[in-house]
C-alpha cells in the first residue's frame, strides 16, 4: 500500500509484550488483531476479548472489527456484531466481541489472532427532510420484489 493511513496506537499495561495488529500479507485489507487474554468460549458463549490496546483514529475514518473466516468456518467462531464499528472519537480498550456458534468450546490464548481490523472512510450525512421524494422504476420494491 503506498499511502497508508497513520493511526495512533496505546498499548494498555495488559498489552504490553504483544505484537500490534499487523497485516498477514502485502495486499491484506485487514490487519489481524491478538487477543490479549486466555479465555475459552464454551458453546454459544459470547464474549468481549480484550486486546490491550486504544487507538485514535484519524477524523473522516472508522475502523471496522471483521470475523476471521478460517475460524468461522472451522469452529464457527465469528464476530456477532460484524462488522464491529471503532469510532474516531472512541478512547477505550478495543475489544473484539466474539460468539461460539460451534458444538466445541474454542480455546482463545493470548497472541492468538482472534479478528481483523479494516480502517475505511466514513462520510457523515445531513438529513434535507422533505415533503415528498422522488419518483424510481424500483419504488418502494424490495426485500425480493424483483424475484430470486
Ligand atoms: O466490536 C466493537 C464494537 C465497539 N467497540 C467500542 C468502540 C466503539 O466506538 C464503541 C461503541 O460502539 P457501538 O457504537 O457499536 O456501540 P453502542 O452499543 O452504540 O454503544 P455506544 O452507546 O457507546 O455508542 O465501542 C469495540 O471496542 N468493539
Ligand atoms: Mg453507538
Amino acid at each position: 500500500m503506498t499511502n497508508p493511513v497513520g493511526v495512533q496506537v496505546k498499548r494498555l499495561p495488559h498489552g504490553e509484550g504483544l505484537e500490534l495488529p499487523a497485516y498477514a500479507t502485502s495486499g491484506a485489507a485487514g490487519m489481524d488483531v491478538l487477543s490479549a487474554e486466555d479465555v475459552t468460549l464454551e458453546p454459544g458463549m459470547r464474549h468481549a476479548v480484550a486486546t490491550g490496546l486504544s487507538v485514535a483514529i484519524p477524523d473522516g475514518y472508522e475502523i471496522q472489527v471483521r470475523p476471521r473466516s478460517g475460524l468461522a468456518f472451522k469452529f464457527g467462531v465469528t464476530v456477532p456484531n460484524t462488522p464491529g464499528t471503532i469510532d474516531s472519537d472512541y478512547r477505550g480498550e478495543l475489544k473484539v466481541l466474539m460468539i461460539n456458534h460451534g458444538t466445541d468450546a474454542f480455546p482463545i490464548k493470548r497472541g492468538d489472532r482472534v479478528a481483523q481490523l479494516v480502517l475505511a472512510p466514513v462520510t457523515q450525512a445531513q438529513w434535507h427532510e422533505v415533503a415528498e421524494l422522488d419518483d424510481t422504476e424500483r419504488g418502494a420494491g424490495g426485500f425480493g420484489s424483483t424475484g430470486r
